[in-house]
């Protein structure tokens, strides 16, 4: 799945005819690639040298401490470097050598936290809203709500819309949720309302009024890097949906999650948020993307976790990804 791209340093990328920047499609796929790239071998990294960025505070701490580190991030690359480059996608076999494996740390922190390169993700995922590319994905959750919510209910519902680019998405002018909460991890731009915090890290609230109806984690989760933070970012909705309702959770996945990877498919996933409390109410596959509605369940009918807290191969194929989500054990 991991593939070399360009770098996301890249020059930036100018305005068109209506002072609107723009990207190719072909080359929105080629940042986002790249940014996964990033954070996969970061995370490789990390493990190798057996560090924790749990806080954000390595890198500080590490350009100040660590003079391989520092001069990975001080390769102030217009273009990428080809060895490093290499070195990257291979990094397994440079695991004695600790100096090398510090100043890769290094590059790569530089590369994700460049504000060019971030602003050209965000403005990547961005274009994947476009509605020439598929669109905004909330348009389909409130036509689902529209569905479920009888007409002579006009409470307002609280949401939570995790991982959110825009604040001019259905979700947030349909009427229906008031207020909409946005959060993403990267974002910059606070003034369209857009907190940027991670949701993994967002403090869980004490009162079932701060607490919401529903959930949206659209191209989120995929987004996530190793199978087991995507099971956990599934776990802890539930601590942030209200106790009195039903609470809602709107997930969006690319298609190939499901649909063609080795160790999930759209059952599987179904039956894991059934064992973590979720009852479905919708599933929609569209031609690169599908939707789901999930509302909690309490019920009786508990499913065991344990399937889930392993990898389990569902099927296998030519061409098939590894996407995976798993639970952790209790
Ligand atoms: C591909 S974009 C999807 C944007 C939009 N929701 C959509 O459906 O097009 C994924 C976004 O999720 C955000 N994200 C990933 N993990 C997150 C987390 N733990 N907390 C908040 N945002 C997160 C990323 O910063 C990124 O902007």
């Amino acid at each position: 799945m991991i593939r070399r791209g360009k770098s996301i340093t890249g020059k930036p990328v100018g305005p068109n005819k209506t002072q609107q920047k723009t990207i190719k499609p072909s080359k929105t796929r080629k940042i986002i690639r790249r940014y996964h790239f990033l954070n996969q071998t970061k995370l490789k990294l990390l493990k190798l040298l057996s560090l924790d960025d749990a806080n954000n505070l390595l890198y500080e701490s590490l350009r100040s401490g660590n003079s391989h580190f520092r001069e990975g991030s001080d390769l102030r690359h217009k273009e990428m470097n080809s060895i490093i480059e290499t070195q990257l996608i291979k990094t397994n076999q440079h695991k004695e050598d600790k100096s090398l494996l510090y100043k890769l740390l290094g590059y790569v922190y530089y590369e994700l936290t460049d504000s060019q390169g971030l602003a050209n993700y965000q403005m990547a995922s961005k274009m994947g809203q476009d509605s020439k590319r598929g669109g905004d994905s909330s348009k389909i959750l409130i036509e689902w709500m529209k569905e479920i919510i009888p007409r002579e209910d006009k409470r307002v519902m609280r949401a939570l819309e995790i991982g959110s680019l825009s604040s001019r998405n259905k979700i947030s002018t349909s009427g229906i949720f008031n207020p909409v909460v946005r959060i993403d991890l990267n974002n910059s731009n606070d003034a369209e309302g857009i907190i940027r915090q991670d949701f993994m890290r967002r403090p869980i609230p004490k009162e079932d009024s701060d607490k919401f109806d529903l959930i949206s984690c659209s191209l989120v989760l995929n987004f996530v890097p190793t199978p087991i933070g995507r099971g956990e970012m599934c776990e802890r909705f539930e601590q942030f949906l209200k106790r009195d309702e039903k609470g809602y959770v709107f997930i969006v996945l690319p298609l190939p999650c499901l649909a063609n990877s080795r160790y999930m498919t759209s059952e599987r996933f179904h039956s894991m948020m059934k064992c973590i409390g979720y009852k479905k109410l919708q599933y929609k596959e569209a031609k690169k993307v599908c939707y789901m509605l999930y509302q909690r369940a309490y019920d009786n009918t508990t499913t065991k976790r344990s399937p889930f807290t392993k990898k389990k191969q569902c099927r296998d194929g030519p061409g098939m990804n590894n996407f995976n989500i798993m639970l952790n054990k209790d």
